[in-house]
């Protein structure tokens, strides 16, 4: 009648390695997670399954209800936090604005100028203080400015809401404005006072720039147009919120694990860079898992039975530690399981193992649209820094992985800098 309550209270502060233990037992890597006053939970790492309910049928597992309660207060219909026609509508505009120009124009304006004029000095003022230890945290580049301490609180507390053995719990703190929830309600207050004036300022050039008969639409960022083409200020909001949120701490995340494996590779794999970025997302990735809910009653292809409402998530940290998808040496840093050529010493190309298998930025059509965006950043990132600096830890212990709305590296990564 209690399910597994008490297993998962006693593993409950290593849910991931339980996970990826029972799920390695299992002959189909699926199992069923069924505990007293909590949902039907089925966690894959089956590839099959994960295309089944990502793409064959994926209007069966739309994110649903009990996802979008958790997170509405702070995303409110933010493409991560809406389905159907809301969702596909945000999607047409979000693929649309990540085209090849817009992304060459991010790496000439955003990035050089984010890591020459901010994070290389600040590397070299820690280098330049004799070797000075300095965190690399996730958020290098911003971790100054304040809002994004609000950003920080609002998806913590939205993912111990998920975690929370009880919703009533939460859903009671809210209702009295109590504790985490009312620092939960301060910080959204913050991020929408801040996204709103980004709104009201771009509300202001757009009609400065009609005055002047200014009509260069095709150069405007995502938020502009959305302003220019009448959207509701609170929809362009929760667009805005949405995509700060993907962006920002998923590829910072994954600059932190990889910083930590590299340093242990004494710094000399720059020639493989894709290849070392896409095997440190396969062993901590920066999305540790993703649920879905069923709107039907349905069956995986591996034989498992899915009732109507089920939570049924796939589980990139899991699937990254299977014998069977990644063989003995799955749990090693290992950057040349991707390489499938090499001439002269270069790598000319990498191994493509599908979105099934290696399902770290989703898959199907709520794929990640911003990963071609995120390989730029963390390749240029990472390149720019380790080409001048020697990083070293400071940590003798393992970091350890936290799997909040994203992974992050608890209390961030220590190093040494030192210049090359
Ligand atoms: C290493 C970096 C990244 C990883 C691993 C990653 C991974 C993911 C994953 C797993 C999802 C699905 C989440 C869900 O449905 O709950 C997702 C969705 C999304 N990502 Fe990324 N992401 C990364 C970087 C970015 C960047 C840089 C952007 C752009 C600003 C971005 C924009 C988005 C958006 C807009 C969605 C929602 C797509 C939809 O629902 O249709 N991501 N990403």
């Amino acid at each position: 009648m209690i399910g597994c309550l008490i297993s998962f209270y006693k593993n409950r502060r290593r849910l991931l390695d339980w996970y990826t233990e029972m799920l390695s037992a299992s002959p189909s890597q699926t199992i069923l997670i069924s505990r007293l006053g909590a949902r039907r939970t089925i966690v894959t790492a089956n590839p099959r399954n994960v295309e089944y309910i990502l793409k064959t049928n994926f209007t069966n597992f739309p994110k649903g209800k009990p996802f979008t309660d958790i997170l509405g207060d702070f995303l409110g219909n933010g493409i991560f936090n809406v389905d159907g026609d809301m969702w596909y509508h945000q999607r047409k505009l979000v693929v649309h604005q990540f085209n090849a120009t817009s992304l060459r124009a991010y790496v000439e304006k955003v990035l050089k100028d984010e890591v020459e004029r901010k994070l290389l000095p600040t590397m070299e003022f820690a280098a330049l203080e004799g070797y000075n230890p300095c965190c690399l945290e996730y958020d290098c580049l911003d971790a100054r400015q304040p809002i994004l301490e609000a950003f920080d609180t609002a998806s913590d507390i939205c993912a111990r809401r998920g975690a929370a053995p009880l919703a009533a719990v939460w859903k009671i703190k809210r209702f009295m404005d109590y504790g985490s929830e009312k620092r939960l309600r301060e910080a959204i207050g913050r991020i929408h006072l801040f996204v709103d004036g980004i709104v009201s300022e771009k509300k202001r050039k757009i009609m400065s720039c009609c005055e002047k008969g200014d009509e260069r639409w095709d150069e405007m960022d995502l938020a502009s147009k959305m302003v220019k083409d009448g959207m509701d200020d609170e929809f362009v909001r929760d667009t805005m919120i949405s995509l700060i949120m993907a962006g920002r701490d998923t590829t910072s995340a994954a600059m932190t694990w990889l910083f930590y494996l590299l340093s242990f590779e004494r710094q000399k794999e720059l020639r493989w860079l894709k290849a070392c970025i896409c095997e440190s997302m396969r062993l901590f990735p920066p999305v540790a898992w993703d649920s879905k809910h069923a709107t039907a009653n349905d069956e995986l292809p591996d034989g498992t039975k899915v009732r109507a409402g089920d939570r049924v998530t796939y589980f990139p940290y899991g699937m990254g530690r299977m014998k069977s998808l990644w063989g003995e040496d799955r749990f090693e840093f290992k950057p040349e399981r991707w390489v499938s050529e090499v001439e002269r010493g270069k790598v000319k190309a990498l191994k493509n193992y599908g979105p099934y298998k290696f399902s770290v930025f989703q898959a199907g059509p709520r794929t990640c649209p911003g990963k071609e965006m995120a390989f730029i950043q963390m390749k240029y990132v990472v390149a720019s820094i380790m080409e001048r600096f020697v990083i070293r830890p400071l940590i003798p212990d393992r970091p350890v992985y936290v799997p909040l709305l994203t992974a992050h590296m608890a209390r961030g990564f220590k190093v040494c800098v030192s210049r090359r």
